[in-house]
């Protein structure tokens, strides 16, 4: 549905003075899906996600969304783009001048829609996203889920094929954002919309996505399925990614270190699926090393309904301990990372 070919973004004039914020970028977004860009600040996710309705064009490579090159659309072939695809805010972006109903309704008036038609839309549009008794109420008076429920309904006016989703969580409490994640999931199963959205937060992924992608200073460092990407991350931005939202005490997590000194112990993300989910395999570590192995915090976890579990567990760093522990895990087939050295 979106193809990202080679495609970069470079703002301001080539050469000193300028700015590349996105390099390179070969990804597909399958149709139906909801797919996560994951990155840190200042990576290049909002960039990236403005380039597929023509807010920001690419200034090397190609976006096509349905096969149509957006760079090469004129301002009339832009707003037909636009009207195919909606696109939702981390601060909701409402005209706090007009009522609920009438910012849902403001894409129609745009687009030349008669009242009529306006009325039998937004209406059901409204109880589709739990606001049907919301309509005369103004942005003021409406608390931020609902704000982003508003968002949706107005992003969804026109009928698009493809929502993009600019941080649509990131000003929301965790109870809020999970009701605004479940909205959009049920959204993506009734309505058939595919989904892109940049995310800094590796629950939200989890939490929606079936597919990821990763993206460090404007480029994509790891893709694919959000199972494999999450219980086997190969790039290092993704396991930083992934320890950040592993729940661990903030007392352990500020003192994660990169390097060990003499002493330290190393922090180790065990993760369990498939085969390895029924061996009794922590015993045997325990067994393997010692009673040197504390366990530090576990949970059983499931990204589209596949199930795995992961234990953090530390360990001391010697690197004979370190290189017992390795053997452990290639016999076993244990997938494991490690996140750090604690003191
Ligand atoms: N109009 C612009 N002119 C120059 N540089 C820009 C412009 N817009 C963004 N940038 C720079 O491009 C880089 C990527 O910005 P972008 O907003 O795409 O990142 P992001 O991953 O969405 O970050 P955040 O989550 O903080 O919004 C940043 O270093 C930013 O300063």
């Amino acid at each position: 549905m979106v193809a990202f070919e080679r495609a970069g973004k470079r703002y301001g004039p080539h050469g000193e003075g300028g700015f590349t914020a996105v390099e390179n970028v070969d990804l597909t977004v399958a149709r139906g899906a909801i797919t996560g860009i994951i990155g840190r600040s200042g990576a290049g996710k909002s960039t990236l996600i403005r380039m597929v309705n023509g807010l920001e064009s690419a200034t090397s490579g190609r976006v096509l969304v349905d096969g149509v090159d957006v760079g090469a659309l004129s301002e009339e072939g832009l707003r037909g783009l636009r009207r195919q695809v909606g696109m939702i805010f981390q601060h909701f972006n409402l005209l706090s001048s007009r009522t609920a109903f009438d910012n849902v309704a403001l894409p129609l008036e745009i687009a030349g829609v008669d009242k009529k038609t306006i009325r039998a839309k937004v209406g059901p549009l409204l109880d589709l996203v739990g606001l049907g008794d919301k309509q005369g109420n103004y942005p003021s008076e409406l608390s931020g889920g609902q704000k982003q429920r508003v968002g949706i309904a107005r992003a969804l006016a026109t009928d698009p094929k493809l929502l993009l989703s600019d941080e649509a969580t990131s000003a929301l409490d965790p109870e809020t954002t999970q009701s605004i994640l479940e909205l959009l999931k049920r959204i993506n199963a009734e309505l058939g919309l595919t989904v892109l959205l940049i995310t800094h937060e590796m629950e939200v992924v989890k939490t929606i996505a079936s597919h990821v992608a990763v993206i460090d200073a404007g480029r994509i460092v790891e893709a694919g399925r959000t199972f494999d990407v999450y219980t086997n991350p190969k790039h290092q931005t993704t396991r930083t990614l992934l320890a950040s939202a592993l729940k661990l005490p903030e007392w352990l997590r500020s003192g994660i270190k990169a390097q060990p000194s003499v002493g330290d112990r190393a922090l180790v993300r065990l993760v369990f699926f498939g085969e390895t989910a029924f061996k009794p395999l922590t015993g045997r570590l325990v067994a393997e090393l010692g009673s040197d192995v504390n366990i530090l915090a576990g949970a059983i976890e499931e990204i589209g309904g596949e199930p795995f579990g992961s234990l953090v567990v530390s360990y001391s760093a010697d690197p004979d301990v370190i290189a017992r522990a390795d053997r452990f895990y290639s016999e076993t087939g244990l997938k494991t990372e490690v996140l750090g050295y604690v003191a």
